[in-house]
């Protein structure tokens, strides 16, 4: 379990997060959603140790944050940014080793790197300069280098933490859907607590269970997916008119500017 209480952060003398309190459940996927400027990305810099807050504390699996150390952070919590560039030719096969750097045993390595390509379906770009690949491409492989770094033999289970930061913004169709299918089997299959930034509030309310809304660096929802996607809040949140439909086959939400 994750808990935040009372976070405040304030960056060169701005408040950008004010008194946000919650709780992430293990085994649960939970979508950060907001208008630009909201305040999500630096909740998952607060999130994931990058950076310590203001005011509040986070508590991790019972222990502050704060006590965790660097290494200790590094084998329990991947975060997949919004666009990664690299100065080094890597390969493909490197980069998802990147992921892999916190833990110390080869043989359970190339365990991970032979999973983690074959779910992911990377065979066909393993080999290849990291540089060379689209956009989409290059996400996919940072996905992967973060399942790397999360992947633990069967039968181990320790607490671990997935942050997307918008990880699937640059992503088509299909490998949306792969992608954060992955991420939530890693949750419900692996209790990995999963935290997504997500503007696609549609595929938010497909792949989510809860989510925190966001609005000025304060909470104005958060809870069951259900309820939070909800046209009053989120008109208020995104300041424009949102409409929420339920699709007449499958009964799944869908959210449009109305
Ligand atoms: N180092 C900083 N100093 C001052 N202000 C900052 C700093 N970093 C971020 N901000 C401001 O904090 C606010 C929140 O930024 P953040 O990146 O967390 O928003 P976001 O919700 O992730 O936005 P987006 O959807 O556009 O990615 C913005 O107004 C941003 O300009």
């Amino acid at each position: 379990m994750i808990q935040a209480q009372n976070l405040g952060l304030s960056l060169s003398g701005k408040a950008i997060l004010r008194d946000l309190s919650f709780t992430l459940t293990p085994g649960t996927v939970t979508a950060v959603l907001g208008a630009n400027g909201a305040g999500k990305s630096s909740l998952l810099t607060l999130l994931g140790g990058d950076r310590p807050p203001t005011s509040g504390t986070i508590t991790w699996f019972e222990q502050p944050l704060s006590a965790w150390s660097a290494q200790d952070l590094a084998c329990h919590r991947a975060l997949v940014p919004q666009a990664t560039h690299l100065a080094f030719p890597f390969t493909v096969e490197e980069v998802v080793a990147l992921g892999r750097l916190p833990h110390t045993s080869s043989a359970l390595d190339r365990m991970a790197l032979a999973a983690v390509c074959r779910q992911l379906h990377l065979e066909a770009l393993w080999n290849r300069p990291y540089a060379s690949l689209s956009g989409g491409e290059q996400q996919r492989v940072q996905f992967a280098r973060a399942l790397a770094q999360l992947w633990y033999p069967p039968g181990e289970a320790p607490p671990r933490v997935l942050l997307l930061d918008e990880a699937t913004a640059a992503l088509d169709l299909k490998h949306q859907i792969a992608i954060l299918t992955a991420a939530r089997d890693l949750a419900v299959q692996e209790k990995v607590t999963v935290v997504a930034i997500l503007h696609d509030l549609t595929l938010a309310a497909r792949v989510a269970d809860a989510a925190l809304l966001l609005h000025r660096g304060h909470l104005l929802r958060a809870g069951p997916i259900g309820a939070v996607i909800d046209a009053a809040a989120l008109s208020e949140a995104y300041d424009t008119p949102v409409s929420v439909l339920r699709h007449p086959d499958t009964g799944r939400l869908l959210v449009s500017a109305a």
